[in-house]
């Protein structure tokens, strides 16, 4: 609603600047996508022989790395299932340990395109509408991407009706 508010006219777009402020949203986000990550994990081959954990891991092996384990871990997010848009400020989490999209040269390349989007939406949301969701307790199912199990039906209330 603050960049809503700074906006000339009322039906004028958004800009890439304006994009660039919604550090808060953008928070909100991150944050959803740590709890509920659309992406389960991917597989990695081992290029080396190399032990993790106590485990030898030779070269060649396929390794999976899952995103919802390396997000709920204590040590990097503390009580990993409380939702908290703060994990995010300042430096934010440790390199490697917040993974929705995939790290290292096989990052996701949509991250910045999927960022847009997922703002431009929220803003046009919570711009127009206020909202309610239709089944409270609606569970998310995942197969193998995370869904709400109905579709998340939801009810808007124009902001000017
Ligand atoms: C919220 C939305 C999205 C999430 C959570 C997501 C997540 C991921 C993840 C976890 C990977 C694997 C990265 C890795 O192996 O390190 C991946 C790969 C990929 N994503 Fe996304 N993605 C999203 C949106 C998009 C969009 C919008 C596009 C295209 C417009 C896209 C295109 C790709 C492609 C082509 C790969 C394969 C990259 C490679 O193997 O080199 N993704 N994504």
């Amino acid at each position: 609603m603050q960049i809503a508010r700074c906006k000339a006219a009322a039906g004028e777009m958004l800009n890439w600047e304006d994009i660039q402020k919604m550090k808060y949203s953008w928070n909100v986000a991150c944050e959803v996508l740590r709890l509920v990550p659309p992406l389960q994990g991917t597989f990695r081959e081992a290029t080396t022989d190399f032990v993790f954990n106590g485990f030898s891991i030779p070269k060649g092996w396929k390794l999976y790395w899952s995103v919802p384990s390396t997000h709920k871990t204590e040590k990097y997010f503390p009580e990993p299932e409380k939702f908290d848009p703060s994990r995010f400020e300042g430096r934010g989490p440790a390199p490697y340990t917040f993974v929705p999209f995939g790290g290292g040269p096989r990052m996701c390349p949509g991250k910045e395109y999927a960022r847009l989007e997922i703002l431009v939406f929220m803003h046009n949301l919570v711009k127009r509408f206020k909202f309610d969701k239709l089944i409270h307790d609606e569970k998310i199912v995942v197969n193998p991407i995370a869904v709400p199990a109905n579709g998340l039906p939801v009810r808007l209330f124009p902001h000017n009706a």
